[in-house]
């Protein structure tokens, strides 16, 4: 069989290790758009502190099922969702559950690089201000150096904080956009095909970031490259259809598939 050849990112990515606890909970996911159901119910449990891969053809429902996660299909029109998904047991969908909150405590870093038209500090700085999490200019300063210093972006940054953030290079943009997604301590953080904008040095700049960054948070990650899921995540989830057709540790997916589709994709057969 032809397999993926798995180069993890550093000695202990794409190992699993074993002993993490779900962090999120999803129980008979289904996702309607109008009348067509885009996901047939999925059950999935997502580890805390590990990088999860969501992959599969395009359409089989990966970013449907990302957008679940932080409420993000609310804002699509004619988007509905069924089923139960619970965050530390929380169920995200109840009604008391305040939105904006759900978005700080879970954070979206998009396929192209989105910045504020805005100064480097404020694109990190805003979140912080927004949700009353800084007490004073003191503590907002030191935000913005941790979150720029964890998205490895403080060197390069730091004598220019006040220069717009959209001058910066395609793969620094990215990365302050995942400043400004740490900035507001998210628990997890969702990545769209973070790299799909990028050339290969700025990708393989983002996946060590991924890497380093799974020590604190957790991490879903939609991506149509298999090379990037088995050097990036831990656990990967292959989707067809609007279907979770298979979920294991990531070389179990990519080396010794159990489902017949699974390996049809991961061995170029069909997607
Ligand atoms: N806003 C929308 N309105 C109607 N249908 C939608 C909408 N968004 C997605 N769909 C449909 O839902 C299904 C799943 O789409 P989704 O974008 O989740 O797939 P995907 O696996 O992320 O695809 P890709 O890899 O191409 O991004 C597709 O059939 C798509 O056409």
């Amino acid at each position: 069989m032809n397999t993926v050849a798995i180069k993890p990112v550093a000695a202990t990515a794409g190992a699993a290790s074993g002993n993490h606890a779900p962090k999120v909970v999803s129980q008979g996911v289904k996702v309607f758009y109008g009348e067509k159901e885009a996901l047939h119910g999925v059950d999935l449990d997502i580890n805390e502190r590990e990088v999860t891969a969501l992959i599969g053809p395009s359409g089989c429902g990966k970013s449907t099922y990302l957008r679940c996660l932080n409420r993000m299909n609310d804002v699509v029109e004619g988007c509905r969702v069924e089923g139960s998904i619970k965050i530390d047991g929380d169920d995200i969908y109840d009604r008391r559950i305040d939105v904006v909150q759900l978005r700080a405590r879970v954070g979206m870093v998009f396929q192209k690089p989105n910045p504020f038209p805005k100064s480097i500090y404020e694109n990190v700085a805003y979140g912080p201000r927004i949700h009353g999490i800084a007490q004073g200019k003191n503590e907002l300063d030191e935000i913005v150096e941790s979150s720029l210093t964890r998205a490895g972006l403080w060197k390069e940054v730091k004598d220019r904080l006040d220069k717009p953030g959209t001058g910066l290079s395609g793969g620094q943009q990215q990365r302050l956009c995942i400043a400004r997604a740490i900035a507001v301590s998210p628990e997890v953080i969702l990545m769209d095909e973070p790299c799909s904008a990028l050339d290969p040095i700025a990708t393989a700049r983002i996946e060590e970031l991924i890497d380093e960054l799974r020590e604190n948070y957790t991490i879903v990650i939609v991506t149509h490259s298999m090379q990037q899921a088995a050097r990036v995540s831990q656990r990967t989830a292959f989707f067809h259809l609007g279907d979770l057709v298979e979920y294991g540790d990531t070389s179990q997916i990519f080396t010794n598939p159990k489902e017949e589709r699974t390996q049809a994709y991961i061995t170029g057969r069909f997607g």
